[in-house]
């Protein structure tokens, strides 16, 4: 009897030379994660490939679509498994065709791959295309390009076959480009913006500045819920979260209102940076995107990029808003980024903010409040939330980094289930 399961195919980390078998470790931990909620079977590499088996009838047809959206696969097959008797893998291959949907032609492309079965793949394409032809009276062979391929792996004792396949998201493992920090508020472009990097392979750690006292903590539980809308693409440890209100009161207070937004800017790459550093984290990443809105203008960028060395990094820096909404929509944070909320960027706001900082301004009003004690505050108040979907670790030296950059340990703050429930 044959059993379903995964054939995840990859196409970046196949290029990596002497790394791959590194890059296929961290692809296999990924998908491990990934499917933490399936009756996970094995997950081990097959000639090319990754073989994804679980224990449970069902659950590879259910995790099909979870696999796909892992980074580092760049295609996953639902295939049959079945032994190397000929009856077996040519009745699977009459229901891998039948389960393909409408189509008016199909091919066979088989594959073995070791010698030691007795026929070839020309021979395997013949003697499947036999069984085939007679199951589907109606349907023509078709070489080029034909409406469905019905794909006969011959791998050691087991044969593979599958008619359904589709593109996974692509792009490398979680894990394999290091890690960064995303700047995430609730809104449409940084969700983006952070599943682009997970895409590349770095470890996201989110840092979320909250309007809180100042405002209600709303855009902190949108934050929560796009982090679980992009798993398992983003696979998220810890959110930080800086209650940034109090700050920006006492900045709007004491700088020119045209430079609000710049100096709340500056502080919050400030704290980012601390945080990476506690993290281990390389970069800091945003959603901005080129003239988008006031702040967004080079000078501007420049003059909030001066305050931090690590490289920042814009994913999004040449992309029209349509485009972003789109890849939003599809990675599924678009709805819940229109759920609008205070947060700290819509307080204190200035009426008309400056498009294209004068520098010697800038450091003026920099001046104007002691920037470094209101760094050092808001990263002794940084609040966490734990995620335990997470497939990485916290690096060893966490401990040690954090009583040395921070002045207090941050507080945990309860996800909402718990709250709701408590
Ligand atoms: N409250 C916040 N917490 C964390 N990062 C923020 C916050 N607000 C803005 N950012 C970061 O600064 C970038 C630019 O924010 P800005 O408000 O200028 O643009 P935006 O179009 O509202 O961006 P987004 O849609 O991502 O919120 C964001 O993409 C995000 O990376």
């Amino acid at each position: 009897m044959a059993s379903r399961v995964c054939l995840v195919h990859y196409h970046e980390v196949g290029l990596k030379g002497k790394n791959r078998a590194h890059f296929e470790r961290i692809l296999i931990d990924s998908i491990k994660a990934a499917c933490a909620a399936f009756s996970l079977a094995s997950c081990t590499r097959i000639s090319g490939h990754i073989l994804v088996t679980f224990s449970v009838p069902g659950e590879a047809e259910r995790a099909f679509d979870v696999i796909r959206r892992v980074p580092g696969v760049a295609r996953v097959s639902l295939a049959f498994h079945t032994n190397r008797d000929p009856d077996e893998y040519c009745r699977a291959a009459v229901l891998a065709l039948r389960e393909a949907g409408e189509f008016e032609s199909f091919k066979v492309a088989a594959k073995r791959s070791n010698t030691d079965y007795a026929l070839g793949s020309l021979e395997l394409n013949a003697q499947v295309g036999e069984v085939l032809c007679g199951a589907f009276p109606q349907k023509r062979v078709q070489m080029h390009h034909p409406d469905v391929v019905v794909h006969v792996l011959v791998v050691q004792g087991s044969v593979y076959v599958y008619a359904r396949s589709e593109r996974g998201v692509g792009g490398l493992p979680v894990g394999s480009a290091g890690k960064v920090v995303t700047l995430l508020s609730s809104g449409i472009d940084s969700p983006v913006a952070t599943w682009l990097l997970s895409r590349r392979g770095a470890v996201c750690v989110p840092v979320h500045f909250s309007g809180r006292p100042q405002t209600a903590d709303t855009s902190e539980y949108l934050c929560q819920d796009i982090i679980r809308a992009l798993a398992p693409s983003v696979q998220i440890g810890r959110l930080y979260v800086v209650p940034f209100g109090d700050a920006q009161r006492e900045i709007s207070i004491k700088c020119p209102g045209k430079l609000r937004v710049i100096m709340y800017r500056r502080i919050m790459y400030a704290v980012a940076e601390r945080i990476a550093r506690i993290e281990g984290a390389k970069a800091i990443v945003t959603g901005e995107s080129l003239g988008q809105v006031a702040s967004q203008t080079l000078e501007n960028i420049a003059a909030v990029n001066e305050v931090v060395t690590l490289p920042v990094l814009r994913p999004l820096i040449g992309s029209d808003k349509q485009e972003i909404i789109e890849r939003a929509e599809q990675i599924g944070t678009y709805d819940i980024s229109c759920e609008t909320a205070p947060d700290c960027c819509t307080l204190f706001m200035p009426r008309a903010p400056e498009t294209h900082a004068r520098i010697d301004e800038v450091h003026e009003a920099w001046e104007a409040f002691d920037h470094d004690e209101m760094i050092d505050r808001l990263v002794a108040s940084v609040e966490y939330v734990d995620f335990e979907s997470a497939s990485y670790r916290r690096p060893r030296r966490f401990r040690e980094r954090h009583e040395e950059l921070a002045p207090a340990p941050f507080a945990e703050r309860r996800p909402r289930e718990d709250e709701s429930s408590s």
